[in-house]
């Protein structure tokens, strides 16, 4: 007889901090991502809890006030993970673990959590594993505590001691086998990507969930996995691709989110050396979301972490489809006129428009204006050929394409 399984979601309370340079709409779309992030995780965020604050307090992240809140409400209610967005030191999270004694992650090792889950192969695993062990190492003071708060006395602290440094030691002995098996992956992944020979690479990237792997899907004719969930790609693939009579590589890696984990850049480096030694960007914009011009500069900001920000790059917004705006009526004179207001082509008269024509509007769903993106495509690619194969002129002589 198979047993059945009750499946229910974890309750989880959100906790975050609303600075002086957000508006209230800023933060709550952070709070929302958080919650896009819980449920990636199989979580559900049952409530919020956010406090003004100039900085995040250093001992408890929020005011000891607010976590006497949280903590009434989580007793009154049941629930017992918090997870609060951003990274907490090792004293905030002991000191926070102290007043709310029930399970606390933050934004790190949730989306930690949710690597680990997504991780497929044995390369992404070790990649994960690593970053994890990173996250660790500074936080195993925890258990100490706990030990000097149970027991107390002096006799105790002899053994507690003794026990966080083995801890420790194993942590630590893991991280450097774990970085000894990546360097050997690394070796091979170079390789291969030498192996590729001189062929033009291309590299999409981009906020995570944008639209990358279908995108890809359907320029390559792949089945790359694509789900309206966070980091449904972990992993490198890389398709042939050829438009009219230039062959290329194209390549769909992981994507970023604001506030990466620092440990996660550093152990997924390799992964990132699809982007590193990439000749040529797509950078891959969800128009549609409310915050896609902060994503971008976080996208940006990575990319110039990985030293790839001067890289020829085409600006990609997808999802045309779904994209809304507010109106105003004509008779409205109060209502003053925001970005929320604009349609495609005032967006496309901003700062789009000094992209030096690098920019396109597309949706990979529903196959719009996929014929400009191959014709753009095609055209950066070409100039990166002609350096790379001078007397291979004779590749550019068109032809029809049958259909
Ligand atoms: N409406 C609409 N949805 C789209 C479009 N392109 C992709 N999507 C959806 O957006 C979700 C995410 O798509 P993916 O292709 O997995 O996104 P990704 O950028 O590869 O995401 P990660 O691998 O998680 O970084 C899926 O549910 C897609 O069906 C589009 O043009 N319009
Ligand atoms: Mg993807």
């Amino acid at each position: 007889m198979i047993e059945e399984k009750k499946v229910t979601s974890e309750k989880i309370v959100l906790i975050g901090v609303v600075t002086q340079h957000q508006d209230e709409e800023q933060s709550n779309e952070y709070l929302n991502e958080l919650e896009f992030l819980t449920l990636t995780a199989g979580g559900v965020a049952v409530k919020r809890f956010t406090q003004k604050l100039e900085i995040p307090n250093p001992k408890t992240f929020i005011g000891t006030g607010k976590l006497d809140e949280v903590k009434q409400y989580m007793e009154a209610n049941n629930i017992e993970t918090a997870i609060f967005d951003d990274e907490l030191s090792a004293s905030q999270l002991r000191n926070i673990e102290k007043v709310l004694d029930c399970k606390v992650l933050d934004r790190t090792s949730l989306i930690l959590d949710i690597f680990a889950r997504r991780a497929q192969t044995s390369y992404a695993r070790t990649q994960v594993e690593l970053a994890q062990c990173q996250y660790l190492l500074p936080r195993l003071t925890r258990l100490w505590t706990h030990l000097e708060r149970q027991k107390g006395g002096i006799g105790l602290r002899g053994p507690g001691e003794t026990e966080i440094e083995t801890d420790r030691r194993i942590i630590r002995d893991k991280i450097t086998l774990l970085k000894k098996k990546l360097k050997v992956i690394d070796k091979q992944m170079a390789v291969q990507r030498k192996n590729r020979g001189k062929m033009v690479r291309v590299a999409l990237v981009g906020y995570t969930n944008v639209g990358k792997s279908t995108l890809m899907n359907v320029v390559s004719k792949s089945d790359v996995f694509a789900e309206n969930k966070l980091f449904a790609t972990l992993d490198t693939t890389v398709r042939k691709v050829v438009i009219k009579n230039i062959p290329f590589l194209l390549t769909d890696t992981v994507g970023f989110i604001r506030k990466l984990p620092t440990q996660l850049v550093e152990s997924f480096k390799s992964t990132l050396d699809e982007v590193r030694e990439a000749d040529l960007l797509l950078h891959i914009v969800d128009i549609s979301h409310p915050n896609f011009e902060e994503h971008i500069a976080s996208v940006n900001k990575i990319l110039d972490e990985i030293k790839s920000a001067n890289k020829p790059t085409i600006m990609v917004f997808n999802k045309i489809d779904v994209y809304q705006h507010e109106t105003i009526d004509s008779d409205d004179l109060v209502t003053k006129k925001t970005k929320e207001h604009y349609t495609l082509a005032e967006w496309e008269k901003t700062w789009m428009n000094k992209l030096d024509n690098n920019c396109l509007f597309i949706s990979a769903l529903n196959k719009e204006n996929l014929e400009n993106f191959k014709e753009k495509v095609f055209k950066e690619v070409k100039k990166i050929h002609i350096t790379r194969f001078p007397y291979n002129d004779f590749l550019y002589e068109e032809y029809k394409e049958i259909d």
